[in-house]
């Protein structure tokens, strides 16, 4: 991934938090990172949805931090190397928005 992540400033998050906000992704309390819980008709649905956000995830070396049991898959978002929300962050949540939108 090129240059080093840094961590959103205010004007920044005024900027990009509402769009997803308003799809269902929170931030989290006591840390600084997003949160969205997803589910699916099924588990296939699941993980294939897992599995296409898995690849692109590699490919942008950004990582989900997440949770499957069945049909549900809940997701959370942070960047390590800033020790919390950074543009990588956002732009994960958008490509996985729309996968999510494809699946279920
Ligand atoms: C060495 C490797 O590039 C780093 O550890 C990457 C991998 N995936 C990552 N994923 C996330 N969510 N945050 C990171 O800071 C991060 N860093």
């Amino acid at each position: 991934m090129a240059g080093k992540a840094h961590r959103l400033s205010g004007e920044e998050r005024e900027q990009l938090l509402p769009t997803l906000r308003a799809v269902g992704w929170n931030e989290v309390e006591g840390r600084d990172a997003i949160y969205k819980e997803f589910h699916f008709k099924d588990f296939n649905r699941a993980f294939g949805f897992m599995t296409r956000v898995a690849l692109q995830a590699e490919k942008l070396d950004h990582h989900p931090e997440w949770f499957n049991v069945y049909n549900k898959v809940h997701i959370t978002l942070s960047t390590h190397e800033c020790a919390g929300l950074s543009e990588r962050d956002i732009n994960l949540a958008s490509f996985i928005e729309q996968v999510a939108n494809t699946l279920s």
